[in-house]
């Protein structure tokens, strides 16, 4: 019997939440309404207690003159004028004052977290203090109270939030002044955990935050977004105005994402991650690549060729999986005429006064995994060097819907090509990395510390211009790895596109050949098979000839516009 789906109240994750930021700040004010009558009930509840201990302390004998007494006295209040009235104001006072708060509210810091605030405090005397100030407010044997406005500790005694005021003088403009402070409060407040520094340099004050570390547990799933956007991990609390509902064995929740935003009107179109040896560069790439083919096509030069991408291979909507040099040449010389091909598409549909034609729109993804490896193969074999073909995709790629993606190791950086470090302005950086490292690849410094273990997968995002993002990578694992974990395996597997149906015998799986002047290669699962490019391969750099090429000079279509090309 088919299940009925839960109504969407229950399945909206937003909502839900909504629903409990509702619940708990009705039951706050509810508790803010009812503290009164709250405090007489305690008390009232404590007066019957009183009331019953000693009835069970009087002796038998004594009891029946007592309860005559009792009755006598209400009999009293009975019969006085307003004795009833009086009588239920002194009671209701008496239990206020009986059920009152009594735990002393507590105000300032223990003995130790003074202790350990005044020592903070004393640390930073040499950086805020200048001779000639005739009020420092940084001197030692100080009062700390005087500069730490705000501080919060957790349960075990240990800082997690300070904001402190410092002198105007203190040059907060210049990074190394500030680094210094850094350090100095974060090896003084607990190594080992991630610090948030928060300048305000018109206030002059700096606020000091503990972060919480990044979640580790998000393996690989259709992630909700729109096209067009790819999640290149989750960051923290606060960081991005956005959260996706992730799911995990113990349900759904909602986390915050960096969202990476590709095509026409991106304004960072293509990305570079470089990390250390193991950091998770080519998860990323696997992670993007599941995304991407949603909505587009996907080419990847697997430069290290350690068949991490095989799992992809013949897949629908995968145009290619190279690792060979002359594969990943002839695979990037089509692609470079493909992004001319759809550039001069559009253009002449612009022109005709046509909405750009179907076949010029379908996102197509270049991922080059250590392209560096094969930069320096072909140096050696006196070849093309492919990251020259990566020119053209690279510069107009956000005009064709044409993204690429690089990926490479530090140590390989300066492997890296003009054109790939002008056009990525989407940059990873991922694994154990040094601030100067970090703002040499981001263009600005994290704002964080670095934890004291570094996960696979876990790094700093800047898209453009923007802020330093902590990044973790979803768990995308090679499922032909033989260390995956089964449930990542599951994970990965269950995203996977099939294989196309072969109309023609052609097994799954086959790889794509991209070779010059060949036969049509297939585009698995595209509409059609698509032709190789046509037109002569060294054209593919020119890139004046971009509108100087017509009919024949460029390329690569698909079975439909071959078949009009033909007809
Ligand atoms: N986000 C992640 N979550 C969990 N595990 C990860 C993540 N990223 C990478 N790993 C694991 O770390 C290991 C190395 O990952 P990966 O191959 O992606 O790194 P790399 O940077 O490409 O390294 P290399 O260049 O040396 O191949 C793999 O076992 C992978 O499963």
């Amino acid at each position: 019997m088919a299940r009925r789906p839960l109504p969407r109240i229950l399945t909206n994750s937003a909502s839900i939440a909504r629903s409990r930021e509702f619940a708990r700040t009705a039951a706050d004010s509810a508790t803010d309404v009812f503290h009164p009558l709250i405090a007489i009930s305690r008390g009232l509840r404590r007066l019957a207690v009183v009331g019953r201990g000693r009835w069970s302390a009087t002796p038998k004998e004594r009891r029946s003159p007592l309860l005559f007494l009792v009755a006598a006295g209400v009999l009293a209040v009975a019969l006085v004028p307003y004795g009833p009235l009086l009588a239920l104001i002194v009671v209701t006072g008496a239990a206020a004052w009986t059920g009152r708060d009594r735990a002393p509210a507590r105000t300032g810091p223990g003995e130790a977290e003074s202790e350990r605030l005044q020592a903070l405090y004393e640390a930073l005397v040499p950086y805020f203090s200048a001779e000639g100030d005739p009020h420092p407010l940084y001197t030692h044997d100080g009062d700390w109270e005087r500069a730490f406005t705000e501080y919060r500790f957790d349960d075990s005694g240990r800082l997690v939030r300070l904001r402190l005021k410092y002198p105007a003088y203190f040059t907060d403009g210049e990074a190394p002044s500030r680094a210094r402070v850094e350090q100095v409060l974060h090896t003084r407040s607990g190594r080992g955990r991630e610090y948030h520094f928060a300048w305000d340099e018109e206030a002059g004050q700096l606020v000091l935050t503990v972060l919480g570390a990044l979640p580790t547990d998000i393996a690989a799933q259709p992630f909700v977004t729109a096209p067009g956007e790819t999640v290149l991990g989750f960051t923290g609390p606060g960081s991005v105005p956005r959260t996706l509902p992730v799911a995990d064995e113990a349900g759904t929740r909602d986390v915050p994402p960096v969202v990476w935003r590709t095509g026409g009107r991106s304004t960072e179109p293509h990305l570079l991650a470089l990390g250390q040896p193991g950091s998770g560069t080519t998860t990323l790439l696997r992670s993007i690549a599941l995304q991407a083919l949603h909505h587009g096509d996907v080419l990847i030069i697997d430069g290290s060729g350690t068949g991490e991408f095989a799992v992809l291979a013949g897949r629908r909507g995968v145009l290619g999986v190279e690792s060979g040099l002359s594969g990943v040449l002839a695979t990037l010389e089509w692609a470079s005429h493909e992004t001319e091909r759809r550039l001069i598409a559009a253009n002449r549909a612009r022109q005709a006064g046509r909405a750009a034609p179907d076949d010029t729109r379908r996102p197509l993804w270049i991922l080059a995994d250590r392209p560096t490896t094969l930069t320096q193969l072909a140096a050696a074999e006196g070849r093309d060097d492919p990251q020259r073909l990566l020119q053209v995709p690279l510069r107009y790629g956000r005009a064709a819907g044409v993204t690429v993606v690089v990926a490479d190791q530090f140590q390989s950086a300066e492997l890296l090509s003009d054109p790939v470090r002008a056009h990525t302005r989407a940059r990873v950086v991922l694994g154990c990395a040094a601030p100067e490292e970090v703002r040499a690849v981001l263009g600005a410094p994290p704002r964080t510390t670095a934890p004291a273990q570094m996960p696979a997968g876990r790094g700093y995002a800047r898209l453009g211009t923007g802020e330093v993002l902590r990044l973790q990578v979803p768990a995308t694992p090679d499922p032909f790895d033989e260390a995956t974990g089964e449930a990542h395996r599951q994970a990965v597997l269950a995203l996977l596109p099939e294989h196309p149906v072969p109309a023609d015998g052609v097994a799954p799986g086959r790889p794509v050949t991209f070779a010059k002047d060949a036969p049509a290669p297939e585009r698995n699962g595209a509409a059609g098979d698509a032709t190789v490019p046509a037109g002569p391969v060294g054209a593919t750099t020119a890139v004046p000839s971009l509108k100087a090429a017509g009919p024949t000079g460029s390329v690569a279509v698909n079975g439909s516009e071959a078949a009009r090309a033909e007809g």
